[in-house]
């Protein structure tokens, strides 16, 4: 790595457009005082220097190479192994701007105390200047930023993440903005810790700690908070979504986007093998993206979508060749795995992989089960899209790809049934916005706590909620040909604690139902809490479920929904006169026919 002490490199001094760029990097480099700069390409000779560097110093430590070719374990502190949701804010000049779902705090306040933090703190450190492209380098619906971070971790991720380095710094000189993420592991103290927002500026300081979605700025800080706050403004979405691709034994191929809350299952969706049976027939998932979706109407009318991503930071626990053998392939080599334990040859190891055994903890501590699980339970993976054996050869086009039906979905123990459909885009925002979900290990804080969790967006929506659900209900126009919204929950249980849906590959038959829904070709049962398959509707061959599955899976309890609508009007009023008008309408409209 050169030692640059200039704070651009000299090929940049030319490149007029890059004053602002250059500018920004000489304040941060005065305010942060590191050693050296170092402006990324993103090329394999970089990596590679990086990578070494790491390997010397511990950050990672290599995995099997016979297994696990050019593969990476990094232990993060052990006070910083998710995202910190009290620790996040929207600086917004209004504080009813951010609203009630975003700690808020006023753009001033925000920057003076993260100055503060960031004064001084990358000396004897490097800088690394991080330019990167969210979405296809030659997509109109991309959008570029610039990350820089004192942490090659960081950089290495990014670097799997997005389009990162030389193509990004070309695209991002043709158009002249970025979104300007600063970023600083300080020193890893959960008490100099701040996630820090400011959209009005397209701008995000975050300090203290170097997990995932609080680090690696090009994904929940810029591709949702401050994208959703640019999309309401530019008339297009930017959601916490998986994109797949259902293609028929015809050849047809249906596009669905589905939004389910941190660790509840997008990850798997995305990558679903069908049953047996199914492939027989000739039933295929395309992975499109596992997390996060944009998408705005085509000159059809139609909602494109594109994934802002190049990778997958997913879930490591509870993957194994059962659950996701896709995933577990696209993990075989170039992987970094964080957090995860490590079998007594190297290899990574967790919770429901099913074979091998632990031998060191994700603490780096020799394995002992009354210390608690061996991988941490948001252990994750990160791993460059294109090694997945699903991905759809349509990731990569410019203009994105049309969505035929949208889904919500969350993690409930109780009351909500496998799948309904929405009666129309109203009643659709309505099931998005009363969305809610057992809180998961992704995030700290008690898990298993069920919350609100509108479209999976309560962590990661950079703007009031209420407008957030005008916006989502502006799309409802002449010209604009809206998918069919659903929602499912893969985790309903029963009355022995266990789940009563078998999940993962056999998802695939509600996809099968909603897609004939969406085709005029599959009935159901009009219930006011939307429409729902029976089972003659939806393919339940082969599974042996039990009269109270059946019951619970395909059922609708009357007096159970009541007292949720009752929860939903409340959580509506919450949002006072922000909330849409429509939305407060189509509640009372359902509880009064719950009522009856
Ligand atoms: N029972 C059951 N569990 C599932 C199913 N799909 C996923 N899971 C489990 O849910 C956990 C999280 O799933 P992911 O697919 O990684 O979640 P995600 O939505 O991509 O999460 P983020 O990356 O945090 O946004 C894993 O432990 C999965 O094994 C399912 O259909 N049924
Ligand atoms: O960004 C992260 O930390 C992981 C993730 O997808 C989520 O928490 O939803
Ligand atoms: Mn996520």
């Amino acid at each position: 790595m050169n030692n640059l002490s200039q704070t651009a490199p000299a090929e940049n001094a030319g490149r007029s457009k890059l004053a602002a760029l250059n500018e920004w990097v000489a304040q941060v480099a005065a305010l942060t005082q590191p050693d050296a700069i170092h402006w990324c390409d993103g090329s394999d000779a970089e990596n590679a220097t990086l990578v070494a560097q790491m390997e010397a110093d511990g950050t990672l430590i290599r995995l099997n190479e016979q297994t696990h070719p050019r593969s990476w374990l990094h232990r993060s502190h052990p006070d910083d192994v998710a995202r910190v949701e009290h620790l996040t804010f929207v600086c917004t000049t209004a504080q009813d701007d951010a609203g009630p779902n975003n700690h808020w705090m006023s753009p001033a306040d925000g920057h003076a105390k993260m100055d503060e933090l960031f004064a001084g703190c990358m000396k004897g450190r490097t800088m690394y200047v991080v330019p990167y492209c969210m979405g296809p380098i030659d997509s109109p619906l991309s959008r570029c930023g610039v990350e820089i971070t004192d942490s090659p971790y960081v950089v290495a991720n990014m670097r799997i993440m997005t389009r990162m380095g030389a193509p990004a710094l070309a695209r991002i000189e043709r158009e002249g903005t970025f979104v300007r993420g600063l970023h600083s592991i300080g020193e890893l103290d959960p008490n100099r810790r701040f996630i820090m927002h400011f959209p009005e500026e397209l701008t995000i300081k975050s300090y203290g700690s170097g997990y995932g979605g609080n680090a690696l700025l090009g994904k929940k800080c810029h591709a949702l908070r401050i994208a959703s706050h640019q999309a309401k403004s530019e008339g297009w979405l930017a959601e916490h979504m998986l994109i797949l691709g259902l293609e028929n034994p015809q050849g047809e191929t249906h596009y669905v986007a589905a939004a389910f809350p941190s660790a509840c299952g997008k990850t798997n969706l995305a990558m679903l093998i069908p049953p047996e049976g199914y492939r027989k027939d000739g039933w295929k998932v395309w992975t499109i993206g596992d997390d996060i979706c944009w998408m705005r109407p085509g000159a059809d009318g139609r909602l494109y979508a594109i994934n802002p991503e190049a990778g997958f930071f997913g879930v490591a626990p509870g993957t194994s060749i059962n659950s996701n053998p896709n995933a577990l392939k696209t993990v075989s080599h170039d992987t970094i795995f964080t957090n995860v334990a490590m079998t007594a040859d190297n290899q990574p190891w967790w919770e429901g992989l099913g074979e091998g055994k632990p031998v060191i903890d994700w603490r780096g501590n020799d394995y002992d089960s009354s210390n608690g699980p061996a991988a941490h339970p948001n252990s994750r993976f990160t791993v460059s899209a294109s090694q997945c054996p699903s991905y759809s050869p349509r990731a990569e086009d410019a203009q994105g790809v049309p969505i035929s039906a949208i889904v919500f979905g969350g993690r409930r123990a109780s009351l909500v049934p496998l799948v309904f459909e929405a009666r129309d885009w109203t009643h659709g925002v309505l099931v998005g916005a009363a969305m809610g979900s057992e809180t998961t290990a992704a995030a700290t804080g008690a898990v298993g706590v069920m919350r609100r969790d509108p479209m999976a967006m309560k962590p990661f929506c950079g703007y009031n909620f209420g407008d957030y659900f005008g916006h989502w209900l502006s799309f409802d126009r002449e010209g604009v040909k809206l998918p069919k919204i659903f929602h499912v929950n893969w985790f309903r249980k029963g009355d022995d604690g266990k789940f009563l849906w078998p999940g993962f590959g056999d998802n695939l038959r509600v996809l099968e139902w909603m897609i004939k829904r969406v085709k005029g070709e599959a009935g159901a049962q009009e219930t006011p809490i939307g429409n729902l398959p029976t089972t003659d509707d939806i393919n339940v061959e082969g599974l042996s479920l039990s009269e109270e599955a059946k019951a619970k899976l395909f059922g609708f309890d009357r007096t159970g929904w009541r007292a949720e609508f009752d929860s939903i009007g409340e959580f509506l009023r919450e949002y006072g006169p922000r909330m849409p008008q429509a939305l407060h309408d189509e509640q009372q409209r359902i509880a009064q026919s719950l009522a009856e």
